[in-house]
């Protein structure tokens, strides 16, 4: 299973949300990480068909989607970012009216609904209502509905949004097994969504993808080093507004700031391994999602 998107670009109007967006994607977690607005929905709805392209093209082994058409979207699982269910059906049923709209037949669908059930760890919940699932269980409920039909590619738009830590760490677990056999691209704007799952990361700026790669990758090519600092908390307003600083822990009159910088602010500041956070922060210059620890 191979896509690939070349020179991928979308306007409205006179605005580039998508532009000239190129790569190429087979099985596996792909990471497209970036603020809010920078085009990562806008790819994520061309690729689903669900929009098409001012320019460029998108590849699925070889042939355009569009005209793949049916073809491709039996291929495809889409979890969008606000996805529609109905507060009143049990997910059971949630699941097998969106089988029986995929088209498959009842015996199938009900086979699947319990193999799905079972994966996402919902069985239990099979026949509470929607409306009363949590966050973390919704969120499942809509990776099943979007692997009813088995797809090779499975695209997830912000699929942790508004989940706390625990649940956010299953559905990584979860979101990794799945992958093993086909294509995931996930979008998020939280890092550790993706630092250890994804074997690629693609960082999004204004439509752009700025930078690709593995974690590891990412990290080696931040031209900044990071620096630990401890300081006295006067000297923070001066320090922060000089440089980079992804982190700030305070405590008493001292204060330690994460400072990014080519050269070491001053003598004596310690030199700390750069992680996929710092990463960000450099090249979105604002911190990655609600998990950041600034104290
Ligand atoms: N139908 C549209 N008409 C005009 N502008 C649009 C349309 N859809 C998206 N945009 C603009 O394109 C830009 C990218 O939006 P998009 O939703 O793709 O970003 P995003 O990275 O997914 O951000 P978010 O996580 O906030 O959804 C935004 O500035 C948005 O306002």
């Amino acid at each position: 299973m191979e896509l690939e998107l070349k020179a991928l670009t979308k306007t409205f109007e006179s605005f580039t949300a998508v532009d000239h967006v190129s790569c190429t994607m087979n099985n596996g977690v792909y990471g497209l990480l970036g603020v809010n607005g920078a085009g990562k929905t806008t790819l994520m709805r061309m690729l689903c068909t669900l929009i098409k392209p001012t320019s460029g093209e998108i590849l699925c082994n070889g042939s355009d989607i569009f005209s793949m058409d049916a073809r491709y979207r039996g291929m495809l699982g889409y979890l969008p970012q606000e996805f529609g269910y109905y507060p009143d059906f049990t997910v059971k049923d949630y699941l097998m009216y969106i089988a029986s709209i995929k088209g498959l037949r009842p015996a199938t669908a009900k086979k699947r609904v319990k193999a799905l059930l079972a994966r996402t760890g919902l069985t239990k919940a099979a026949e509470k209502k929607m409306k009363k699932l949590s966050g973390g269980m919704k969120r499942r409920a809509g990776i099943a509905q979007a692997l009813l039909n088995n797809p090779e590619i499975l695209i997830l738009d912000e699929p942790t949004a508004g989940l706390d830590p625990g649940e956010r760490v299953r559905f990584r677990n979860l979101i990794s097994e799945i992958a093993e056999d086909r294509l995931v691209l996930l979008s998020t704007h939280i890092v550790s969504d993706v630092e250890y799952i994804a074997k690629e990361i693609l960082l999004m700026k204004e439509g752009k993808i700025a930078h690709a790669g593995t974690a590891e990758e990412l990290i080696a090519a931040m031209p900044q080093r990071v620096w630990l600092c401890t300081v006295d908390k006067s000297q923070v307003p001066e320090l922060t507004r000089k440089y980079m600083t992804s982190n700030i822990k305070s405590g008493g009159q001292g204060a330690q700031l994460r400072i990014l910088s080519r050269e070491a602010p001053f003598p004596g500041a310690a030199q700390a391994a750069a992680t996929l956070e710092d990463v960000f922060l450099y090249y979105f210059e604002e911190k990655s999602g609600d998990e950041y620890d600034v104290l």
